[in-house]
C-alpha cells in the first residue's frame, strides 16, 4: 500500500511539475516575439523571468540556441511588455534612423560586444516609469570615470562560456534499469553508461575502469575489488560525478575571469568573490582541466609513462654490471663440467647460477634499484618493482614482461585514482565560486555599459534633460550641439531652440534647418530613452510618438504624391501628444499646391495640440494659406562674408528669415548704389540696373 501511495503521489508531483513548467513557458510566450521554442530554451535557465526583468542579456544568451543579439531583442521585448510600451514611439523611418544613429554613438563607446548588445535594450518610449528607470541608471553611469586602465582591462572580458567536456574514459556509470540507463546517457554524456545484471558484471567493469559509479540502490553494500561506488542520486548531482565539468568551465573561462578581476581592481569595485581564492583556484587547473601543483600526481603520472623506458635502462644496467663481473672473474671449470657444457650446446645458465650467482644477484639488484630510483617509487610500490627482475639466471638479463605490465597497470590506476580525488576536491572548492563568478563577470560587463554612457556624456557635453508637465509644453534646447553633424564636434555651433505648438522654420539655404530638426529629433530620442542629451539644458514634454519626415528627393509622381498625402492624413488622427518634424514637404509637388497642403496639415496638428516643426522655404505662403495663426521661426544669415553666408544657427523666434536669393539681391543693390565707395560694379553699372536691383529688393 505504502509503495503504491508513494508511487501515486510521485506521479502527481511529476504532473504538477509539468504543469508548472508549461505555466512558466506560457508566461514567457506572452512576451512579444517569444515563441514556444524560445520559451523552452529560456526555461532551461531556471530563472529566465528574473533575467528578463533585469535585462540580463548575458544570462539570457546562456540559454541554448540564444545568441546575444536575440537575447537583447527578447530583453527589449520583455521591458516593453513590463511597461506597456507597444513600440510605436519611433513612428517613421527617419525617426528610427535617428535612434539607430544615437545607439551607434553609444555602441562605439563600448569595449565588449556584450555591452553593445545590452545597449540595444535601451529604446525611446513614452512610458514615464521606463524613462525614469533608465535615467536613474544613466545618472549613476555618468558619475563613472572612464579610466583607460579600466577600459583596457574590459577588452579581455566577455560573457562566460560553457565549454563542453570530452569523453572521460576512466570512469563509468552502471545500472540494471533501462529507464535509468536512458536518463543517465542524457544527463551525463561525458561518461559511458554500462548495463549490469549482477555483482559479477560490476566486478568486471571495475577491472576496466578506475572508478565505477553504480546508480541502483540494490547494489548497496556490494563488495568487489576496485573503486566501486553506489550513488543512487548521482544523476541529480552530475557536477560531483563529473568534476571535469566544473574544471573545464574554470579552465575555459580563465582569461575572462582574470580580466574581470582586473576590471574590478582598476575600477576600485568590490568583486563578487574573493580574488585570491579565485586566482588560487585558477592556478590549480590546467587549460585541459587537469589539476596542477600536486607533486604526488606528477610523480605517479611520470612513473606510469616511464615504466617501459625504466625497465629497458634497468636491463642495460644489469647486463653492464654482469658483463663487467664476468670480464673480471677467472672462472675455474672442471673438465667434466666443461664437457657437459659443450655437449649441452654451451649453455651458461648453470655456470651463472653456480659460479656467478652472487654477481647475478647483484645485477638483478642493480636493475631493481634502477627501476625504483628512476620511477621514484614508494616502498609500497617497490614490492611490485622487485618482481620486474628475478627468476632463473640468464644472460643477458631480461625483465619479467608480466611484472612490468602489472607495475604499469598499478601505477596508471593509482594515477587515475589520485587525479579523480584531486579533481573532486578542487571541484568542491570551485563550486563555491561558480555563482559568484557569474556576478563578477556580469558586473564587469555592466560596467562597460555604464562607461559607454559616461563616455558619450563626456564626449558630447551632455546633461540629463528635464521633463515638463502640461499640455502646451513642447521642447526647449539650450546650447544643443548635434554629434550627428558632418563637422567635427568641436566646430559645431551651439543651437538654442524652443517650440511649443505648431511652427514653421524658415531660413537661408544651408543655414542649418535640417541639422536643427536632426538635433531636436536626437535630443528627444535620447531623452525618452532615459539618457543624457548633448546640450547645456533641455526641457521637454514627454511625447507619445516621434514622427520625423526627411526631405523627399524631388517632386513625386502622382502615385507617390497620393501615398505621401495618405501618410500625412494618418498623422492628423490619433493621439495629439506627438512631436512632428517635417523637412521641406513642399518638394513633393509644385510650390502653390504645397503651401496649401502644408497649411492644411498644420491646422489639423494645431487642433490636436501636437508639437510640430515644419522646415519650409514657403513659410510666408503657408502662413497666408492657413486659417490658424502659425508661428514662423527663422535661421538668419547675418551677412555674406567673402561670398560665404554667415549664419546664426539658433532660429530666431517669430521671425521670417530672409532667403538666400533675397540676401544676394540686397548685396547687388547695395553694391550698385555705390555704397562700396568706388566699387567696380557701382561705377560700371551706372544708370538702369541700379534701379532694377532696388525694385527687385522691394518685391521681397
Ligand atoms: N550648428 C551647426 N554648427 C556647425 N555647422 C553647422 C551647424 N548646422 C549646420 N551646419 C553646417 O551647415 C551645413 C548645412 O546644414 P543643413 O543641411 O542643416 O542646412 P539647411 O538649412 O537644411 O539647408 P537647405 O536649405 O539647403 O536644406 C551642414 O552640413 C553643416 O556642415
Amino acid at each position: 500500500m505504502g509503495t503504491e501511495g508513494g508511487a501515486a503521489s510521485e506521479s502527481e508531483t511529476e504532473a504538477e511539475r509539468t504543469d508548472e513548467s508549461s505555466d512558466a513557458n506560457r508566461e514567457l510566450t506572452d512576451i512579444k516575439g517569444v515563441g514556444e521554442k524560445t520559451a523552452e530554451s529560456l526555461a532551461a535557465l531556471g530563472d529566465a523571468r528574473e533575467a528578463l526583468e533585469t535585462g540580463d542579456v548575458a544570462r539570457l544568451a546562456r540559454a541554448p540556441g540564444i545568441t546575444e543579439g536575440r537575447a537583447a531583442a527578447i530583453a527589449r521585448a520583455a521591458v516593453r511588455d513590463r511597461h506597456g510600451d507597444d513600440g510605436s514611439f519611433l513612428a517613421t523611418d527617419r525617426a528610427r534612423e535617428i535612434y539607430r544613429d544615437a545607439l551607434a554613438l553609444l555602441q562605439s563607446r563600448t569595449r565588449t560586444d556584450y555591452a553593445a548588445k545590452r545597449l540595444e535594450t535601451l529604446f525611446p518610449t513614452a512610458s514615464a516609469d521606463r524613462i525614469e528607470e533608465v535615467r536613474e541608471f544613466a545618472a549613476g553611469a555618468m558619475e563613472r570615470d572612464p579610466d583607460p586602465a579600466v577600459l583596457g582591462a574590459l577588452d579581455g572580458v566577455s560573457p562566460l562560456d560553457s565549454p563542453s567536456v570530452g569523453r572521460v574514459r576512466e570512469r563509468c556509470l552502471a545500472t540494471a534499469d533501462a529507464e535509468v540507463y536512458a536518463e543517465a546517457k542524457q544527463a551525463i554524456p561525458e561518461l559511458s553508461v554500462e548495463v549490469v545484471e549482477d555483482n559479477r558484471d560490476v566486478a568486471e567493469l571495475a577491472r576496466s575502469y578506475s572508478t565505477v559509479v553504480v546508480l541502483d540502490e540494490e547494489f548497496a553494500g556490494l563488495d568487489v575489488e576496485g573503486d566501486v561506488q553506489v550513488v543512487p542520486d548521482a544523476l541529480e548531482r552530475p557536477g560531483e560525478v563529473v568534476p571535469e565539468r566544473l574544471l573545464a568551465f574554470f579552465a575555459g573561462n580563465r582569461e575572462r575571469l582574470l580580466a574581470a578581476l582586473d576590471v574590478h581592481e582598476a575600477a576600485g569595485m568590490e568583486p563578487a568573490c574573493d580574488p585570491e581564492a579565485l586566482r588560487d583556484a585558477l592556478s590549480r587547473v590546467d587549460d585541459d582541466g587537469t589539476v596542477l601543483g600536486d607533486d604526488e600526481l606528477d610523480r605517479l603520472a611520470a612513473a606510469a609513462d616511464d615504466v617501459d623506458a625504466a625497465a629497458s635502462t634497468a636491463e642495460s644496467a644489469a647486463n653492464d654490471h654482469l658483463r663487467d663481473a664476468i670480464r673480471e672473474r677467472d672462472v675455474t671449470i672442471e673438465g667434466t663440467d666443461f664437457l657437459s657444457l659443450v655437449e649441452q650446446g654451451a649453455r651458461v645458465d648453470s655456470l651463472l647460477s653456480r659460479e656467478l650467482s652472487d654477481d647475478y644477484d647483484e645485477a638483478l639488484t642493480t636493475a631493481r634499484e634502477h627501476v625504483v630510483d628512476t620511477l621514484d617509487l614508494k616502498p609500497e610500490e617497490a614490492d611490485l618493482a622487485e618482481r620486474t627482475f628475478g627468476g632463473e639466471p640468464t644472460f643477458p638479463v631480461e625483465r619479467n614482461g608480466e611484472a612490468v605490465s602489472r607495475l604499469r597497470t598499478e601505477l596508471v590506476a593509482a594515477r587515475d585514482r589520485r587525479a579523480a580525488r584531486l579533481k573532486s576536491e578542487l571541484a568542491a572548492d570551485l563550486l563555491d565560486l561558480r555563482e559568484p563568478v557569474e556576478d563578477l563577470v556580469r558586473d564587469a560587463l555592466e560596467l562597460d555599459v555604464e562607461l559607454a554612457i559616461s563616455r558619450f556624456a563626456r564626449d558630447f557635453d551632455c546633461v540629463l534633460p528635464e521633463f515638463l508637465d502640461g499640455d502646451d509644453a513642447g521642447f526647449t534646447i539650450e546650447g544643443g550641439r548635434s554629434p550627428l553633424l558632418d563637422v567635427d564636434f568641436d566646430e559645431v555651433d551651439p543651437v538654442d531652440y524652443s517650440v511649443s505648438g505648431v511652427t514653421l522654420l524658415s531660413g537661408v539655404n544651408s543655414g542649418g534647418k535640417t541639422s536643427t530638426l536632426d538635433l531636436v529629433g536626437l535630443v528627444v530620442v535620447l531623452a525618452q530613452m532615459g539618457l543624457p542629451v548633448p546640450a547645456e539644458r533641455v526641457e521637454l514634454r514627454r511625447f507619445e510618438e516621434l514622427h520625423y519626415y526627411a526631405k523627399s528627393q524631388g517632386t513625386l509622381d502622382a502615385g507617390a504624391f497620393e501615398a505621401t498625402l495618405r501618410d500625412f492624413a494618418a498623422l492628423t488622427e490619433g493621439a495629439g501628444n506627438r512631436l512632428v518634424l517635417v523637412d521641406e514637404l513642399e518638394s513633393i509637388t509644385e510650390p502653390g499646391a504645397s503651401a496649401k497642403i502644408i497649411a492644411g496639415i498644420l491646422e489639423e496638428l494645431d487642433g490636436q495640440g501636437a508639437t510640430a516643426v515644419f522646415v519650409s522655404h514657403l513659410a510666408g505662403g503657408i502662413r497666408e494659406a492657413a486659417d490658424v495663426d502659425v508661428a514662423v521661426d527663422g535661421i538668419e544669415a547675418v551677412g555674406l562674408e567673402d561670398g560665404e553666408l554667415q549664419v546664426n544657427r539658433s532660429p530666431v523666434k517669430d521671425h521670417l528669415a530672409r532667403s538666400t536669393p533675397e540676401l544676394i539681391v540686397e548685396k547687388l543693390a547695395g553694391e550698385s548704389n555705390g555704397s562700396g565707395g568706388g566699387s567696380k560694379s557701382g561705377a560700371d553699372d551706372g544708370d538702369g540696373r541700379v534701379g532694377f536691383y532696388d525694385r527687385l529688393l522691394g518685391k521681397f
